[in-house]
C-alpha cells in the first residue's frame, strides 16, 4: 500500500509540532513538506528543534509547496486567515485539507464546502480533535433537547488568540439544532460592565477564560429547576489532539465531500 503524502503548515507551533511526530512515528505516512512563513528554503532539519527530517522541505508559499511536492493531505494548524489561505489552495491542486485552525467564519465554511462538492475531493476541518472533547459536544447536545438553558464555559491558556473558542462555537451550533430556542436569563437583565454575561449565541452565553498554566478544557452546565447538569472535558497536553489527528487524515482519504466536524465521522 502506497503511503499517505501529508504536508504540515505551522510546524513550530505547538500543535503542528505535535503533528509532525504524528507523521514522522505513523507507518503509512510520509512528510513530504512543511509549510512555514519564515524558513521557506531550508530544509526542516536545519530547524531548531528538528532532528531526522533532512529530507523534508520547508516552503513559504503553498503554490511553490504543490508545485513541487506531490501530497495528499495538508494538515492546517496555523491562523485563521492562513489556514483558509492554505485550504482553498490545497483544494485547488487536488490536495485533501485536515483542519484544526479555529476561527473559520461560516462564509469560510460554505465556500469551502462549495468548493469541495464542486471538486468530489474530501476536506474535514475539526474545531476539535480530541475524541473526548467531540463526545462532550455530543452529550451537550443530548441534553441540549431536555435543558434550555445553557452556559458554555470554555477556559484556554492565554496564548490563544481566538475567542470563543472554535470547540466552544461547535458546541453551541449542535445545541441550538435541537434545543427549543430561548434567551436565557431575566427578561430585565442588565450588563452593569460589558461582556459579564459573556457571548450570546441563540440566547445561550458563552464564557471565555484564559490562563497561563491552561491547555484546552470546556464544561457545559445545564440548569433546570432543582437540578444541574454539568459535562466537562480537559485535554491536559497536544498529545490528546493526536489520535483524532490520525482519524481524520485517514477518513479524509476515503471520502470526496465536506465535513465540519469529528462527530460525523467517529462510528
Ligand atoms: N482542532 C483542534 O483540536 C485544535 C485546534 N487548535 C487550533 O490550531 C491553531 C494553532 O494552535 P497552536 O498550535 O496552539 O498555535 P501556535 O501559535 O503554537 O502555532 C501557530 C502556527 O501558525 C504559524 N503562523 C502564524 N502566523 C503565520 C503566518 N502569517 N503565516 C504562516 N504561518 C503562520 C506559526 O508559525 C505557528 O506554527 C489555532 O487556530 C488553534 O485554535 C489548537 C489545538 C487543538
Ligand atoms: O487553541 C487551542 O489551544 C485550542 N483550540 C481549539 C478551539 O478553539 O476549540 C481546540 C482546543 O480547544 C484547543
Amino acid at each position: 500500500m502506497s503511503k499517505v503524502r501529508v504536508v504540515v503548515a505551522g510546524p513550530r507551533g505547538r500543535m503542528g509540532n505535535e503533528a509532525v511526530n504524528l507523521v514522522k512515528n505513523t507507518e503509512n505516512y510520509e512528510l513530504v513538506a512543511v509549510l512555514d512563513h519564515r524558513h521557506g528554503g531550508k530544509l526542516l532539519n536545519d530547524i531548531e528543534g528538528f532532528h531526522g527530517f533532512s529530507s523534508v522541505p520547508v516552503f513559504s508559499n503553498i503554490e511553490d509547496c504543490f508545485q513541487n511536492v506531490q501530497a495528499d493531505v495538508l494538515i492546517d494548524l496555523t491562523i485563521p486567515e492562513v489556514g483558509m489561505h492554505h485550504t482553498r489552495t490545497a483544494l485547488q491542486y487536488g490536495v485533501r485539507p485536515v483542519v484544526g485552525t479555529t476561527g473559520f467564519t461560516n462564509d469560510d465554511l460554505q465556500e469551502l464546502e462549495n468548493t469541495c462538492n464542486e471538486k468530489e475531493l474530501g476536506c474535514i476541518i475539526a474545531p476539535n480533535f480530541a475524541l473526548g472533547a467531540v463526545l462532550m459536544m455530543k452529550f451537550s447536545q443530548m441534553a441540549g433537547k431536555y435543558f434550555r438553558d445553557v452556559e458554555i464555559i470554555e477556559l484556554h491558556h492565554d496564548q490563544k488568540l481566538d475567542a470563543p473558542s472554535g470547540t466552544a462555537v461547535k458546541t453551541a451550533e449542535m445545541i441550538s439544532e435541537v434545543r427549543e430556542s430561548k434567551v436565557q436569563g431575566h427578561p430585565a437583565e442588565k450588563e452593569t460592565m460589558a461582556g459579564a454575561r459573556g457571548a450570546n449565541f441563540d440566547g445561550m452565553h458563552i464564557h471565555s477564560v484564559r490562563l497561563p498554566g491552561l491547555i484546552a478544557h470546556q464544561q457545559v452546565m445545564f440548569g433546570s429547576e432543582g437540578q444541574m447538569l454539568t459535562i466537562r472535558h480537559d485535554s491536559f497536553n497536544r498529545a490528546s489532539f493526536m489520535s483524532g489527528v490520525k482519524l481524520a487524515v485517514d477518513t479524509v482519504m476515503k471520502i470526496d465531500t465536506f465535513v465540519y466536524g469529528l462527530e460525523n465521522i467517529m462510528e
